[in-house]
């Protein structure tokens, strides 16, 4: 058989399976208009969007995938196609930390899927607000990096919302160096959002010792800034804000961390129940003084519930006052972790579960 009779053969084999495909995503999508009917005769009319059962889903492609695709491939194939098929019944908005090109609506996009309708805010506070104004679904705001810590803005908010956790997602963070001209050496200024400068600062003081760096809002309103400069300016931001910007790429993978990861919250007005892999998010706050937060901490030790980060933030209620957030392994109506709760409850002044939700899968 000649080459060209082979190719052909294979690219007929392609088609056929191509077909079958597109009519197996139909079925699917019609299946999930059928759990849409179904959801809208609910008296409770339960929310459209079940994260705990998509983190499922994924989970069990990822499980059962024997390849020679790449199990994350796979689960992104499928994270597209539930995010089109729930587009069909309910078009969600989302509402991000933007300018449009920020590493939040690359978080948003990972999480939702493209069918998501993205809404650019442009402050963490504002993010919060569309959703408690239900101008938006879900929001998506960082909520840390491993380089540079908490984002303290994501969390002050937790602390007068009523919103709950609904998902995180986990960013992998390279910077890029983008300006309007083709030489660093012409560079003077360098604009960016403050967590930016900071996980660079070795390689801005290596390569532009003499630049001036000015933090703003963030690193896609810088980029946007910078297309409307000369050749001495330069922004700190995403490969993607190059595009939209117009901008060129002055020196690539810019982070001083090789492993530089941001995570994300995805918050809502809904409760969201088991997947099976969760996390539960705690606010708490306790009388002050001696022993206090050891003994808070005690029930979580004695039901094995293992503590995966505490922060401690000002309560803004009276000085040295202070909030914990805590975020705990399992979800708070696993038997052990309710156990734990109601212990650490009877032992808080203020105590809240700020969400329980699916660990991240993608
Ligand atoms: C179909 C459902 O609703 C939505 C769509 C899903 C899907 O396409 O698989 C999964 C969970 C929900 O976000 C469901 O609840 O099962």
């Amino acid at each position: 058989m000649s080459e060209q009779k082979a190719l052909q053969n294979v690219r007929q084999e392609i088609d056929a399976l191509d077909e079958k495909i597109q009519t197996l995503i139909n079925a699917r999508t019609a299946l999930a208009h059928q759990v849409a009917e179904i959801k809208q005769q609910q008296a409770d009319q339960s929310d459209f969007y079940r994260p705990e059962r998509e983190a499922m889903i994924l989970r069990r492609v990822m499980e059962r995938n024997t390849g020679p695709l790449p199990d994350k491939e796979m689960a992104r194939l499928f994270r597209e196609i539930m995010s089109a098929c729930l587009a069909a019944e309910k078009p969600l908005s989302i509402a991000y930390l933007g300018p449009e090109g920020s590493f939040t609506q690359s978080a948003a996009l990972k999480h939702f899927g493209g069918s998501a309708e993205l809404l650019p805010v442009s402050t963490i506070a504002n993010v919060f607000s569309a959703v408690e104004t239900e101008h938006a679904c879900y929001g998506v705001v960082p909520v840390e990096n491993s380089t540079e810590g908490m984002v303290s803005h994501t969390l002050d908010r937790f602390i007068s919302s009523s919103l709950k956790i609904n998902g995180e997602v986990s960013l992998r963070i390279h910077h890029y160096l983008l300006g309007k001209g083709e030489n660093l050496s012409d560079v003077k200024t360098v604009y960016a959002h403050p967590q930016a400068l900071a996980q660079c600062r070795q390689w801005l003081g290596d390569q532009l010792p003499q630049a001036a760096l000015i933090p703003l809002d963030s690193n896609a309103e810088a980029a946007r800034r910078v297309s409307t400069m000369d050749e001495t300016a330069a922004a700190i931001a995403a490969s993607n804000a190059a595009e939209i910007y117009n901008l060129t790429v002055l020196a690539n993978n810019i982070e001083d961390e090789a492993g530089n990861t941001t995570r994300f919250l995805v918050i809502g007005r809904q409760d969201v129940g088991p997947s099976g892999a969760d996390k539960t998010a705690l606010l708490v706050s306790t009388k002050n003084k001696p022993g206090a937060l050891q003994k808070l901490l005690q029930p979580l030790a004695e039901n094995q519930i293992s503590m995966s980060r505490i922060e401690s933030r000002p309560s803004r209620k009276g000085i040295w006052e202070y909030v914990f957030f805590i975020d705990i392994e399992g979800h708070s109506q696993d038997s052990a972790v309710a156990d734990a709760l109601a212990k650490l409850e009877s032992e808080s002044s203020m105590f809240r579960v700020l969400g329980a939700y699916p660990k991240a899968v993608l």
